[in-house]
């Protein structure tokens, strides 16, 4: 039997809440329960305004959560307070989409890098210095970038240098955040190979936020699906792009013919993503669901393992343990 991974972050009932326009209250991560195992990458998957970002900017407390608790090597982060809360948030670092926009551009790249290493690891700056010219090494720009100032390089570049400075600090968790998204489809796959080799190299522990499946399945060893809010499936990467248990996973996958398994048809989800103020009762997902049955819509499922590894929030999953392979909801 193969053991249990060790969580390195655990996530209960986490709950993000804003005040949105006409005091609407807009439920933007509704109580979370997740585990990120020790040395893997989870891909976050989903529509544009499911969730995705405010969940990953919850964990490092970028956006204070709500309610709920993050477990980090049996401390909850979300009740840390000065210097514990320094010293450990140091460990957890983030990756943005434009990089750019974080990026001081009156500083240089080695001062921008040096900063969390002299800040939060208490560095002397000789050491600071080697440091950052090893890590500027390491992300394929060389030390000479370390004189030059963010504006001066591409947009491939400059998230290279978003790296450099989450690296700097020695995170053991690193939340990418769409890393990719921005850039040419050509600087994308240098960038997803670098993050896969610092990933090796160091023992990183990601969350790999993305609505691109196609970049998910290059990096992700399991796959968390959001919708409004939930996660509502997760599996290993091979269990998903075999067939997702979640009838939104499917839909989310025939949408790639390229991925999905071959010969399956191209589901088109019925309207938009529901208002996050407002989710509809039962199911969120019933909606939109073609599988979907009274049950769905007076009941909201739980989520719940289906298979070995495998949690899905629905009433008729696409998966279920007594077949232990792929099954067609039924439609009844
Ligand atoms: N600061 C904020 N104030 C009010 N509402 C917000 C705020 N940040 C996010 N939201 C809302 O919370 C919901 C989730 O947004 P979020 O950006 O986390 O989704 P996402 O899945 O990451 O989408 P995208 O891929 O477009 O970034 C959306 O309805 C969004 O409008």
């Amino acid at each position: 039997m193969t053991p249990k991974p060790t969580p390195l972050l655990e996530l209960s009932k986490l709950r993000v809440e804003f005040n949105g326009s006409a005091g609407r209250r807009v439920r933007a991560v509704r109580d979370v329960d997740l585990e990120i195992y020790e040395g893997e990458t989870l891909g976050l998957v989903g529509e544009s305004g499911c969730g995705k970002s405010t969940l990953g900017r919850a964990m490092l407390r970028i956006t204070e959560p709500t309610a709920g608790s993050i477990d980090y090597l049996g401390l909850d982060i979300t009740r840390l307070r000065g210097t514990v809360f320094r010293r450990t948030r140091a460990d957890l670092q983030m990756v943005f989409q434009d990089p750019f926009g974080s990026l001081n551009p009156r500083r240089t790249v080695a001062d921008i890098v040096a900063e969390p290493m002299l800040r939060a690891r208490g560095m002397d700056r000789a050491s600071a210095r080697q440091a950052v010219d090893a890590l500027l090494e390491q992300v394929g720009l060389g030390k000479e970038a370390g004189a030059r100032r963010p504006h001066e390089f591409s947009g491939g570049q400059r998230q290279r240098i978003g790296i450099a400075r989450a690296l700097a600090p020695s995170p053991r968790f690193v939340v990418a955040d769409e890393p990719v998204s921005a850039l040419d489809v050509s600087i994308q796959a240098q960038v997803i190979n670098l993050l896969t080799d610092l990933i090796r190299e160091r023992g990183l522990t990601m969350l790999f936020i993305s609505h691109d499946l196609g970049v998910v399945r290059h990096i992700a060893d399991r796959i968390a699906v959001m919708y409004l809010g939930q996660i509502i499936e997760i599996a290993s990467r091979d269990d998903f792009f075999a067939g997702p248990a979640h009838p939104y996973g499917e839909a989310l996958l025939s949408s790639v013919p390229s991925l999905g398994p071959a010969g399956r048809e191209r589901i088109e989800l019925a309207g938009e993503l529901p208002d996050p103020a407002s989710p509809p009762p039962g199911c969120t997902f019933h909606t939109r669901c073609r599988y979907a049955i009274d049950r769905c819509r007076a009941e909201a499922p739980e989520l719940r393992e289906v298979a070995p590894g495998r949690q899905v929030r629905c009433h008729l999953p696409l998966v279920s343990l007594s077949t232990a392979g792929v099954t067609k909801g039924s439609t009844s």
